[in-house]
């Protein structure tokens, strides 16, 4: 059916058949082209430093390009210090001038670091279009770079032209910014697509700079991660989220996060805990940094610490009690504790409980919060449903991510897709509906819209189905049968801190599984992969991030610190370009200082899922399909409207 009156739009821009014509061929060029790279990134636990280093190598990409174009004519650091410039320009050029000893030997220097960028840009930049190219360079210079990628060095009276130009940059003291700009325009080429397969929240110190770093991104996508839905759901209105965020922040000695980044003030929470707590070995802040925290300031945390987790668990019960359907009676922890012998039983085991903290709890009625405890829940959340950076990352969150998505061909996803025993998509009763697989995620995901919308509802079936996701048997994001946290904290006995994994997690390992889960999304199981985050890889045990003869493969990202020990490598990332998939393994990443001085890039070793037999084109994109739509609504207007 053809709609008129959207062809009337379109001829508002498009006025002459000359126009429509040019556009036409305009995006006919492009669906040719190779497709962009899309890169490839999870699990990024507030780690901004160490994912800034794998964004501003490209996972090794922009070290890839370098080498196909100066091997040979550089050695091996200087190619190492070329591609640390391109990662940190400011900082490297700054070190690279302190080596220059005259105005001269600067100059010159000047002329080669711009005539080898320009050398780059124009290499990284072979397969997009000179518009999208002109997007990617720095505004200010914008003509004079075009001038000089487009130069042909075959006209003598030119070649002058141009090495004046360059001169004069140097002269008026532009030298910096050009390669400062080129340096990012080089990143930009290098990755087109970003997507970030969940968790940029928790754990390490600054999600928040992730999420500014993410904002200002050209191009990306988000899956929720449990950690940002745990996040969101704090600013929806639950204040049992709120509770988790602030105890990890705690747990982690990263309270400064909500502090100083977010601008929440702490204090009421803080004279609760200094009331009612003391130490206590059990919620000591996890010191995963080198920084040292003095004895009163780990002393203030650990009270923190305590207060929080006792109103995190006693804001559970009046959930579980309202809402059957989640069928989580058996995390009632507080209610199954005998507070005199300070024993609790699960599964009908009767275990001691340690480390306990109960001085706020009355055993007749375990989930009460006391009056203070209930004032400063609510104050935090009114300062968190008030703080513009929040509100700006959260936003941010709700447009750009998702619980799934289908790109390219593939399915990405955080966590997993709840399966029974048997290996079918499993079924979860909500609201008197059955819902499983796909329909199950899409019910989720529009809950977490709705209590996004209504920020003032707290204890509504939407706000508490957030909580559900951050730590239901049936969540797509968490995937393990219960939470074990009140345990770890209590009790000794390691068989109850285990948290069994939905059955996803060995079927994953089977490709008929696979395919049928990529069916069970509409996707094409003989092309599609799923792109899966959340569960670190243990290398050391031998794990292998592909799975199912390659229709699954597992990234997460093991950007966090605090997983290394049970990883032995940082994790993995992966690029997808017009060539196939390649799986990256980055070593431990430790500091940009590290890589400034030292040169030693994060070994980066590539490993291939698989290679295109025909060089995928941007036709077969999502991309792609989007424009052969426009090109289709241009080929009617042309034909209803212009052609006699
Ligand atoms: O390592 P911690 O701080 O004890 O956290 C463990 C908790 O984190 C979880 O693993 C969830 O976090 P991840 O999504 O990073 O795995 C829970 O299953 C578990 O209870
Ligand atoms: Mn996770």
């Amino acid at each position: 059916m053809l709609n008129f009156k959207y062809l009337d739009l379109l001829a508002q821009k498009y006025d002459s058949e000359e126009k429509v014509a040019s556009e036409i061929i305009n995006l006919e060029a492009i669906l040719d082209l190779p497709k962009g790279t899309e890169h490839f990134v999870s699990d990024l636990h507030g780690e901004y430093q160490g994912f800034q280093h794998v964004l501003r190598n490209g996972s090794g990409n922009v070290k890839m390009k370098i080498r196909d174009l100066f091997e040979g004519e550089l050695n091996e650091s200087e190619l190492d210090e070329f591609a640390t410039l391109i990662y940190y320009p400011e900082e490297k050029l700054k070190l690279l001038k302190s080596n220059f000893t005259s105005k001269q030997e600067l100059r010159e220097g000047y002329v080669e670091i711009i005539e080898r960028m320009l050398k780059l840009v124009s290499y990284a930049s072979s397969k997009y279009t000179r518009s999208k190219l002109r997007k990617a360079l720095p505004e200010q210079f914008v003509y004079i770079i075009e001038e000089l990628l487009y130069k042909k060095d075959e006209f003598e009276n030119k070649k002058e032209y141009y090495g004046k130009m360059l001169e004069r940059i140097i002269s008026l003291g532009q030298g910096d910014k050009l390669i400062i700009g080129l340096a990012y325009t080089t990143q930009r080429l290098v990755v087109d697509h970003l997507h970030v397969v969940g968790d940029i929240y928790d754990r390490g110190p600054d999600p928040h700079k992730i999420m500014d770093t993410l904002i200002n991104h050209h191009s990306v996508d988000i899956q929720w991660g449990n950690h940002d839905v745990l996040w969101v759901g704090a600013y929806a209105g639950s204040k049992v989220c709120l509770a988790n965020i602030i105890r990890i922040c705690a747990r982690y000695n990263n309270l400064d996060i909500i502090e100083d980044a977010y601008g929440i003030n702490l204090r009421p929470l803080l004279n609760l805990a200094e009331k009612y707590y003391d130490d206590n070995p059990a919620f000591r802040p996890k010191r995963i940094s080198d920084e040292t925290l003095t004895g009163q300031e780990q002393l203030q945390i650990t009270k923190i610490h305590q207060a929080i987790s006792i109103i995190q668990f006693k804001l559970e019960s009046p959930i579980i009690k309202r809402r059957p359907c989640l069928n989580m009676e058996n995390r009632l922890l507080l209610e199954k504790v005998d507070y005199e012998k300070k024993e609790v039983t699960l599964h009908g085991i009767t275990y001691s409980l340690e480390n306990t903290c109960f001085a706020t709890v009355n055993p007749e009625r375990p989930y009460e919060l006391l009056d203070e405890e209930q004032q400063v829940i609510d104050k935090l959340l009114f300062s968190i449903q008030h703080s513009e950076k929040l509100t700006r990352h959260m936003n941010f969150l709700l447009k750009k991510g998702s619980l799934y998505l289908k790109y390219n061909g593939n399915l990405l996803i955080h966590g997993c897709i709840p399966l029974d025993e048997e290996g079918n998509m499993k079924e979860m009763e909500i609201k008197d509906t059955t819902y499983a697989g796909r329909e199950l995620l899409d019910v989720f995901e529009n809950y977490v819209r709705e209590a996004f919308a209504h920020p003032e509802e707290t204890d509504d079936f939407a706000t508490d189905m957030v909580w559900y996701l951050w730590t239901g048997e049936n969540s797509s994001l968490f995937g393990k049968r219960e939470m074990t946290t009140f345990e770890r904290y209590f009790i000794k006995e390691k068989e109850t801190h285990k948290e069994r994994k939905n059955p996803y997690y060995y079927m994953r390992e089977d490709e008929e599984a696979c395919r049928r889960m990529l069916a069970e999304f509409d996707l094409n199981p003989d092309q599609g992969r799923i792109i899966n985050g959340h569960t670190p890889v243990k290398e050391i045990d031998g794990e292998d991030p592909i799975k199912a003869n390659g229709k699954m493969i597992v990234i997460d990202g093991g950007f966090s610190k605090a997983y290394h020990s049970t990883t032995g490598i940082a994790g993995y990332t992966l690029l997808y370009n017009s060539y196939g998939m390649q799986l990256v393994a980055h070593q431990l990443f430790n500091s940009k200082e590290d890589v400034l001085m030292k040169e030693t890039d994060v070994l980066s070793v590539k490993r291939l899922v698989n290679e295109e037999l025909v060089r995928k084109k941007v036709r077969e994109t999502n991309i792609g399909e989007k424009l052969l739509q426009e090109i289709s609504s241009l080929k009617s207007l042309r034909k209803h409207r212009y052609m006699k």
